[in-house]
């Protein structure tokens, strides 16, 4: 921006210039100089001074952000980036300033170039930005290049009334009574992942490698819960986990990628990882392009409708967008859908599966919780294969596992906000331009709300919770307001079927230790570097 303003006035000035030179004779007084070095000129001279107020004047004697807390210990030109890169964690250092400034309700930093950023920390800030003044905040151009390529147009990069139509067509596919029907689909995924551990504890000595059966299930879930079609039943060359593999699993070198991409786009660039990535993009895009077409041809048509399944009724996200889009009189459009259902099955897949992960880990860490649980669900289930939704929600231990892992380990790193016009927020002017960084973490580690414990995972404090832990903002893994998680009964649902599968046939011991397993950075998800281990042993050989 700053380079256009140089140069479009550095052309005006060179213009005046060039006029001045028909005005007055060439001598001392008004001397002759090329049009290109005037141009230069001008340019150098305004690029040096716009840089050096935006660098070393505006953040440190005008930003209206001066006076709250913050770090001060930042590089002079690159702010913290380099230390949000060489942290080792996706929530570090956000999470130890939190820990020295609870009390705040934002923490301000430099991020790149010394532009201004703030950690929203306290529930009141996390309110007033998500629920009362939610459209007054869009998704910055830095989070735009680093993953709308993987989720495309859909509701993450809507805003105002657009956001609101759409979110308002898609809530029937998630409204509990249609969710409950998903319970079978669930159970018959985890006995196919459990299958898969009883076979793998055969040729690994017992140990499994968390991560890739579970990946690799969840997005069967979500596919068949987004599309009506199991991923195996889809004729395609390269099969849909290995492209959401090398998309959400790149080498270091493809994380750097991302990382410089979402400071200046890069992705152009034609080196090996970015056509890799570009690759597995465009064969998403093209296999999910080719279903979307066929079922609105599909539900165009009445024998479609007649060959859908039972009673001719489809169940699946895909067609009820079809349906409802075109019963409010809006006709989606394949753009529309193909946003939507990339959202979906991007959002829905590796936040659930590292979840589950990060839960089965702790069940091994804690062997007293997990025979709790074990207990719990034999009891609940009372010898049956299936289970109903009433008697899955009723297992309490369950349900304060499912909490308490998704407050330890929040599987969304961070969701980000850019003020779209000066506004205040608890009393602090946040001007417009200004990146915002939403994080669980803050909420979840913060001891003002969680106590001196806040770090431990003790699923049991879930029955008396007290004070700031047992206010609803408390708990904020799915943030709030009206852009908070929609998938989150859903999330809740497979997390739970899951476990219970997962308990009733094995026991599990630790591998990797507490706070000991690397994980993924930069990373909108909280994954475990190279997988999370644990030692299975078959119940019946208990
Ligand atoms: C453990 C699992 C999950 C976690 C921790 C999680 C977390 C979140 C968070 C924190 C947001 C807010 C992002 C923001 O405000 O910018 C969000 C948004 C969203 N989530 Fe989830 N999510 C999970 C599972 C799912 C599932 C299973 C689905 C779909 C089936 C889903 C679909 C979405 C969508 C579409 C949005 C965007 C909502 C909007 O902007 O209106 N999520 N999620």
């Amino acid at each position: 921006m700053d380079i256009i303003v140089c140069t479009t006035s550095s052309l005006l000035g060179r213009l005046v210039w060039a006029r001045m030179g028909e005005f007055f004779a060439p001598g001392p007084s008004f001397p002759t100089l090329e049009p290109t070095g005037v141009f230069l000129f001008l340019f150098l001279i305004q690029y040096v001074i716009v840089k050096t107020y935006r660098l070393f004047i505006y953040p440190y004697f005008l930003s209206p952000l001066r006076s709250l807390p913050g770090p001060k210990d930042h590089h002079f030109l690159l702010g913290q980036t380099l230390r949000q890169f060489t942290s080792g964690s996706p929530t570090e250092p956000y999470t130890s300033w939190v820990r020295k400034w609870p009390g705040a309700d934002m923490i301000r930093y430099f991020s790149f170039l010394n532009s201004d950023a703030v950690l929203v920390v306290s529930p009141e800030a996390h309110r007033q930005i998500l629920q009362a003044n939610c459209y007054a905040f869009t998704k910055p151009a830095w989070y735009y290049r680093l993953i709308f390529p993987i989720v495309g147009r859909g509701l993450v990069f809507m805003d105002g009334d657009e956001h609101k139509l759409h979110r308002k067509v898609l809530s029937g596919a998630f409204a509990l009574t249609h969710l409950k029907k998903l319970i079978p689909l669930m159970e018959e995924k985890a006995t196919e992942v459990c299958m898969q551990f009883d076979t793998s504890i055969d040729y690994t000595q017992g140990i499994i490698n968390l991560i890739p059966p579970l990946s690799r299930i969840t997005l069967d879930v979500i596919a068949t819960t987004v599309l009506g079609v199991p991923l195996a039943t889809l004729d395609a060359a390269t099969p849909f986990h290995q492209i959401y593999q090398t998309v959400f699993d790149p080498s270091t070198w493809g994380l750097v990628l991302s990382a410089v991409n979402a400071v200046v786009p890069i992705r152009w660039l034609s080196v090996g990882e970015n056509r890799r990535f570009n690759r597995a993009i465009a064969q998403l895009h093209a296999l999910l392009r080719e279903i979307i077409r066929l079922r609105v041809a599909d539900e165009a048509s009445e024998k479609g409708r007649s060959q859908a399944g039972d009673g001719g009724e489809r169940k699946d996200i895909l067609t009820r967008m079809v349906q409802e889009s075109k019963a409010m009189g809006l006709e989606w459009g394949e753009e529309d859908m193909i946003g939507h259902v990339l959202t979906f099955m991007a959002a829905g897949h590796e936040t659930t599966s590292n979840t589950i992960a990060w839960a089965v880990h702790y069940l091994a860490l804690y062997p007293d919780i997990q025979d709790r649980l074990r207990e719990e669900a034999l009891e609940a289930a009372g010898g049956a294969q299936n289970m109903e939704y009433a008697a899955i929600e009723n297992m309490k231990l369950l349900d304060n596992i499912y909490r308490e892992v998704l407050r330890v380990r929040s599987a969304a790193t961070f969701a980000t906000r850019e003020a779209a016009r000066d506004i205040e927020i608890c009393g602090t002017v946040i001007p417009k331009g200004t990146s915002l960084m939403l994080m669980p973490c803050a909420t979840h580690l913060n001891p003002l709300i969680w106590g001196p414990r806040a770090a431990e995972f003790d699923p049991d404090r879930w029955d008396s919770l007290q004070g700031e832990a047992a206010k609803p903002h408390a708990f904020a893994a799915f943030l709030m307001g009206p852009r908070g998680c929609p998938g989150q009964v859903y999330t809740r649902l497979e997390f739970k079927v899951m476990m219970i599968a997962f308990v009733r046939k094995f026991r599990f011991y630790a591998v990797e230790r507490e706070g000991e397993v690397p994980l993924v950075n930069p990373s909108v998800v909280l994954r475990p570097k190279g997988g999370l281990r644990v030692f299975a042993q078959r119940i019946n050989q208990a």
